[in-house]
């Protein structure tokens, strides 16, 4: 049998810039969670390392180009997520090539993680905002 069928592993990015803010882009209308502000990536695919699937998942969202070994794990949250489990892996990354563009989604925003509270984000990230607003 199948091992762990049901487990979503979702990836996404802390990318820092150089005063501290951590890049939050909103979902688009028509998806789950629309309008929510979300870390930027998305559902690791089969075959994928955690790291490939972010890498691509940052240049197919924001256009840039980041080396794996740039990703940093950092923390992670797990919740329901629909009918699956969703375990969410968060990286950090404070070196990438090009201009972070909204290519899938309506609007980025530049934040510090004390005033990301004030953004409606998914439950699943609470506990990430935490880590960032305590990390050093
Ligand atoms: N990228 C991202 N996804 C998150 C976060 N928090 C959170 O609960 N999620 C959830 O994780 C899932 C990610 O799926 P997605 O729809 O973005 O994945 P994807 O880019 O691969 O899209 P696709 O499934 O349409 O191909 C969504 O259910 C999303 O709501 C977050 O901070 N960043």
């Amino acid at each position: 049998m199948e091992k762990n069928p049901t487990m979503l592993f979702v990836v996404a990015a802390a990318l820092t810039n150089e005063v501290g803010e951590i890049l939050l882009q909103k979902r688009p209308e028509g998806r789950q969670m629309a309008g929510l502000w979300e870390f930027p990536g998305g559902k690791v695919e089969s075959g994928e390392s955690p790291e490939s699937a972010l890498v691509r998942e940052l240049k197919e969202e924001l256009g840039i180009d980041v080396a794996g070994p740039d990703l940093i794990p950092l923390t992670f949250a797990s919740a329901q997520n629909g009918d699956r489990y969703m375990v969410l892996l968060l990286y950090r990354c404070t070196s990438w090539q090009g201009q972070p563009t909204a290519l899938e989604s309506p609007e980025l925003c530049w934040l510090k993680p004390a005033d990301m509270h004030a953004l409606p984000m998914p439950p699943a990230d609470e506990p990430l905002v935490h880590f960032l607003e305590n990390w050093p």
